[in-house]
């Protein structure tokens, strides 16, 4: 289990503030808009970055004052980080080397975990010569040779096109250690999510299960999930009906296939609307909202 407790870092421009949360085995999906304090997040949890205030606790044990190589933590960077000088079998068996484990040893685990990752016919390769997607399961085969008690994921499919992220999304399911996966991507977090942090200006504004995505309390994590938030009342676009012909004018309409996404002035309010009726950008409607 990871427990964080009051952690806070600051600096003149950014503040990460008052972190706390537990996790158990579990896969957790940090949310937030750039520039929230995700990376800072996992950066204090590494042992990248010193945190002003807080603790961290992994499995009982108080880590932060911890080298990052003493913390039993896996952590794949934004930019996955890979050394171009060694081919794929040597950056992943680089922290193995390091810890002078036993040559044959090495190699076994180092097919093991290619091979859960479907990169085993990659471990020639030199770094430059991979995909982004190939790129990315090398620097997570890299992380989780090592067995962590947790692992970091800072934005692992950023990079990557729509089928190669569906790829990386099914691998990171499979994988059966604690987790904390920072994104701003909505579908990520929906799909992989056991438990769910939002996080905005440097705050953790709720934590819990992925249920938050579709019933947020707090009125920041209404906006940013692209709730409309009305009078301090927070309703979902599904839950403002539209008809033709009324006093309020549609300002955009974006077509989604099976259903459209209106942006409606409603008294200087853009209201956001959910329908599967056809309007179009310029037509006057009534909204009901529910
Ligand atoms: N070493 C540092 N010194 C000063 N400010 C920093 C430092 N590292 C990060 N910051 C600031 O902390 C804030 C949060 O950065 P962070 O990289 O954690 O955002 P993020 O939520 O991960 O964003 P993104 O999704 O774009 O990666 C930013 O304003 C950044 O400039």
């Amino acid at each position: 289990m990871i427990t964080i407790k009051n952690l806070s870092k600051r600096w003149k421009e950014f503040q990460l503030k008052d972190i706390s949360f537990s996790l158990d085995k579990e896969y957790c999906i940090i949310l937030g808009p750039s520039g929230s304090g995700k990376s800072v997040l996992l950066k204090c949890i590494a042992g990248i970055l010193k945190p002003d205030e807080g603790n961290i606790f992994l499995e009982g044990e108080e880590i932060t004052n911890k080298a990052p190589e003493d913390r039993n933590i896996g952590y794949v960077p934004q930019n996955y980080a890979l050394f171009p000088h060694l081919n794929v079998y040597k950056n992943i068996a680089y922290g193995l080397t390091i810890k002078k484990v036993d040559k044959l040893k090495i190699e076994r685990k180092v097919r093991e975990i290619a091979e859960f990752l479907n990169i085993a016919h990659l471990l020639d390769r030199e770094p430059k010569s991979l995909s982004g997607g190939e790129q990315q399961r090398v620097a997570l085969a890299r992380a989780l040779v090592l067995e962590p008690k947790l692992l970091l994921l800072d934005e692992p499919t950023s990079s990557l096109d729509i089928s190669i992220k569906e790829e990386i999304i099914k691998e990171l399911s499979k994988i059966e250690i604690a987790v904390i996966h920072v994104t701003h991507d909505l579908v990520e977090a929906r799909s992989l999510a056991e438990k769910l942090g939002i996080f905005i200006d440097g705050k953790l504004l709720e934590f819990g299960d992925k249920k938050i995505l579709d019933k947020p309390k707090n009125r920041k994590v209404a906006k940013f999930l692209g709730f409309n938030v009305i009078d301090d009342k927070i309703v979902s676009p599904w839950d403002v009906k539209v008809e033709l012909g009324g006093e309020y004018k549609v300002l955009n309409v974006l077509d989604y296939g099976y259903y459209k996404k209106i942006l409606v002035d409603y008294n200087g309010t853009l209201l956001k609307i959910f329908t599967k009726k056809n309007i179009s950008i310029g037509d006057k409607v009534n909204v009901y909202i529910q």
